[in-house]
């Protein structure tokens, strides 16, 4: 493991995977990937890179396992990318020597803007509700290019989920997470850091600060509150395992509202968790 991943851990619980278990998860999941792609009777499989790591590892373990001429990468660019995030999603696809587009979604995202029938959209943008209101149009709609190119070339769409964002809720419905699989979504943050490391993947995409990029200087762990590693640590304590709120607090030395802030952020996110519910058929 490089310094840079060993080094950011300063917590009580050390989620580190071994060599073995890095190579057991790599196998695990691009046979994953390729019976996803088989069971679906599908040529191969379309991926949305942003130059994060989720996509980027994700990507990585799809070329392992489907080879490099059955992965396409759509890079979709929208007026609050980084210009270094989007050069870091083609130095990806460049890397792995895959066939990719670059599209700018802004025009079809200027057309929902035209056509939603809101008022003073252009003063309500800067702030909630309206901010992550636009930023969810922006995901849905790379999730409808996605879609439409998979369609098109009998591919399935790849997913980039990591399980600290599905037990946080923190993607958008029907927007990122309108996807066919979740080849990582077993890997929590600090995890896939790790296994993107163990897989080669260029130090400097490993050690990027996670962002949504759904407006400019969005960051995950700023509008969580709280680090990716401290995040780890209370879901593997205490939502995925045995210890109550409170032992989860004194183990890791941070106050009890952490704790409840994490609960509340999976209470709330259970709806994105499931398909839409519909009331008990009835026996007339
Ligand atoms: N992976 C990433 O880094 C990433 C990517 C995209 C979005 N995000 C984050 O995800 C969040 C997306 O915003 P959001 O969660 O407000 O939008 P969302 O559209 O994903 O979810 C809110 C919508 O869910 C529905 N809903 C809410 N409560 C419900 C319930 N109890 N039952 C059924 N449906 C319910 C409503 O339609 C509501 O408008 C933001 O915080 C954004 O930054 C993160
Ligand atoms: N600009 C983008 N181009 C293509 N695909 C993208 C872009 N931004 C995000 N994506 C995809 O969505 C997931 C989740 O994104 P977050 O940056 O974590 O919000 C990402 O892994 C890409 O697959
Ligand atoms: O989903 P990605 O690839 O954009 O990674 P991150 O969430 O770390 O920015």
């Amino acid at each position: 493991m490089s310094d840079a991943v060993a080094a950011t851990n300063d917590l009580p619980i050390d989620l580190t995977l071994s060599d073995d278990e890095l190579d057991a998860h790599r196998e695990h999941i691009t046979q994953f990937i390729r019976r996803v792609v088989d069971d679906a009777g599908a040529d191969g499989a379309v991926i949305g890179l942003s130059g994060g790591i989720d996509s980027t590892l994700t990507a990585h373990l799809a070329v392992e396992a489907l080879g490099e001429g059955a992965v396409r990468g759509l890079v979709l660019p929208s007026e609050v990318n980084t210009e270094g995030n989007m050069s870091d999603a083609e130095r990806v696809a460049e890397l792995l020597d895959i066939e990719y587009d670059v599209v700018d979604i802004e025009p079809i995202v200027d057309a929902f803007f035209e056509a939603a029938p809101l008022e003073n959209v252009d003063d309500r943008i800067g702030s909630d509700p309206l901010r992550t209101a636009a930023g969810n149009v922006r995901v849905r709609t790379r999730g409808v290019l996605n879609y439409f190119v998979a369609n098109a070339e009998s591919r399935i769409v790849l997913g980039t989920g990591n399980r600290s964002e599905t037990l946080t809720g923190y993607f958008t419905k029907y927007g990122d997470q309108a996807v066919d699989c979740n080849p990582i979504g077993n890997l929590y943050k600090r995890q896939v850091r790790q296994l993107a490391d163990y897989v080669g993947v260029p130090q400097d995409l490993v050690e990027k600060p996670p962002s949504a990029e759904m407006w400019a200087g969005q960051t995950d762990e700023e509008e969580m509150g709280l680090s990716y590693d401290l995040l780890d640590a209370i879901l593997v304590l205490h939502v995925d395992g045995p210890l109550s709120a409170s032992a989860t607090a004194s183990t890791l030395d941070v106050d009890d509202s952490v704790v409840a802030r994490v609960d509340e952020l999976y209470a709330q996110s259970e709806h994105k968790r499931h398909l839409p519910p519909a009331p008990d058929a009835l026996s007339l």
